[in-house]
């Protein structure tokens, strides 16, 4: 790597140059599943617009009570003075007099949601420059987070798609060259903060930036701490058994998304075309056929799917610590490939969620052993949406069992409620308790109580 200094902050982990994406992070040792491979803070956040007043601005952290600043007639909430400070020197003080006047323009209010977010965070990231630190463009210091933004490749953007930024109040004259630099490096640098994967806000991570790339089968995830009073921490954790000598790579996106929903996102917001296994792998493909709407069909396809992913019959204690589904995956028969199509994951998850809120348990437990089935082919070992979703199986077959709503016996129905616990408590467990207090580990321990309960 060009750069020591940054290699210095990364135990385990060495970039090596690649010919599509400049350096890759390079395994020196073995990992095993849920090893914290780099812990960072956040260089720069901002709360979605849902979250405002009701999180910290400083720590994301929910409270009941938030303190708000009076210089910006309540645009900036806090947990306490420790964040309120802290935030005061690092950016605040250089927006809070021009932030309302900025948030009401008509500019800013026509932006939707999402962009709104990242007008906020382009503002907190130029905010928080200071002439000191203008000087890693002419080549500061190596190693301060500030200059390991700079060091990030750009992406694809245009000015004239920059979102607009709150003026500062006593340093305007930030140049237009440093806020387009910050801007170029915005997009592709940019992860959306969550807690139990719902998104709360938006943060800058440079030095995870600058290690790690892409893959739709990634062997790392991202995962976020909130702690009162410090600023949002990101941990990059080990999904499997990661070799030495393999890529570490996350996914800037869904996995589950269709090959070519992947591709465009890619192109259009990182500038880059994936070449990762699977999408050498779906690009040969050729044309996915649509799954047939006719019921009988229909159901043979869903049979077929998970006849082939549970091969035995389903025994989730048996499917843990499997790490074989993505081979599965690249010898999936042809009478499969209609599950690839962009309708097939959305409409299944539909059925699912719509049959286990309106209380049609037996159709809930069915589709959503076809959307396990498919999640275990489609996202990489361990992943959190397979232990999120496991934990509504085991909900909705406990739902079952307490309504009597089913023609599963009730035995049946507490035994699948105890596999699907077991599963979900597997694969969370990997990356471990994240974001606020709670959550899905919590609610497994919860549930698995009220089931010795009943024995
Ligand atoms: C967050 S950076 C990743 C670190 C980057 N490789 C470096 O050397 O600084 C994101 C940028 O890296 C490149 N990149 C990341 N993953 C890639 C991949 N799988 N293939 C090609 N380029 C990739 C793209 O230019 C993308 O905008």
């Amino acid at each position: 790597m060009e750069d020591p200094e940054v290699l210095s902050l990364t135990r385990g982990i060495r970039l090596e140059p690649d010919v599509y994406s400049r350096n890759k992070a390079v395994a020196s040792c073995s990992f095993s599943p849920g090893t914290v491979l780099l812990s960072v803070p956040a260089w720069c956040m901002a709360l979605v617009p849902s979250e405002k007043g009701h999180r910290c601005d400083g720590c994301a952290v929910r409270v009941g009570e938030l303190l708000n600043c009076s210089g910006c007639r309540g645009n900036y909430w806090y947990c306490g003075t420790k964040c309120q400070r802290s935030d005061w020197k690092a950016r605040h003080k250089h927006i809070c007099r021009s932030y309302p006047g900025f948030v009401q323009s008509d500019a800013y209010q026509r932006l939707p949601p999402d962009v709104q977010v990242d007008a906020t965070l382009l503002s907190h990231s130029v905010a928080r420059l200071d002439t000191n630190e203008i000087s890693p463009l002419e080549g500061g210091r190596s190693s301060s987070p500030t200059s390991v933004f700079f060091s990030l490749l750009p992406g694809p953007v245009s000015m004239s798609a920059a979102p607009p930024i709150c003026p500062l109040n006593s340093r305007n004259l930030i140049p237009a060259k440093l806020v387009h630099e910050v801007y170029s490096r915005f997009g592709n640098n940019n992860f959306v903060i969550h807690s139990h994967l719902n998104p709360i806000g938006h943060g800058v991570f440079p030095l995870a930036s600058r290690v790690f790339n892409h893959s739709c089968s990634p062997n790392a995830a991202p995962k976020y701490h909130l702690v009162p009073g410090e600023v949002p921490r990101m941990d990059i954790t080990a999904l499997r058994e990661i070799r030495e000598g393999e890529e570490i790579a996350i996914c800037y996106l869904d996995p589950a998304l269709p090959f070519q929903s992947r591709q465009e996102h890619l192109q259009a917001i990182y500038g880059f075309t994936c070449r990762c296994t699977r999408c050498s792998f779906e690009s040969q493909l050729g044309h996915i056929p649509s799954p047939s709407h006719d019921p009988h069909e229909s159901q043979q396809l869903t049979r077929a799917l998970r006849a082939y992913v549970f091969p035995s019959g389903f025994h989730p204690g048996q499917a843990i610590g499997r790490s074989d589904y993505s081979d599965a995956y690249y010898r999936m028969p042809e009478n499969l490939y209609p599950v690839l199509y962009q309708s097939f994951l959305p409409e299944l998850s539909e059925t699912f969620s719509r049959a286990s809120h309106e209380g049609s348990y037996d159709v809930a437990l069915d589709a959503g052993l076809t959307l396990l089935a498919f999640y275990l082919l489609i996202y990489p070992p361990n992943y959190p949406q397979i232990g999120l979703h496991t934990l509504e199986m085991a909900k909705t077959a406990w739902n079952a069992f307490i309504s009597g709503d089913s023609v599963i016996p009730e035995a049946q129905l507490s035994q699948m409620t105890q596999w699907y616990l077991t599963y979900a408590r597997a694969v969370l467990d990997v990356l471990g308790p994240e974001g606020d207090e709670g959550g899905p580990l919590e609610e497994v321990e919860t549930l698995s109580r009220l089931l010795r309960e009943l024995q």
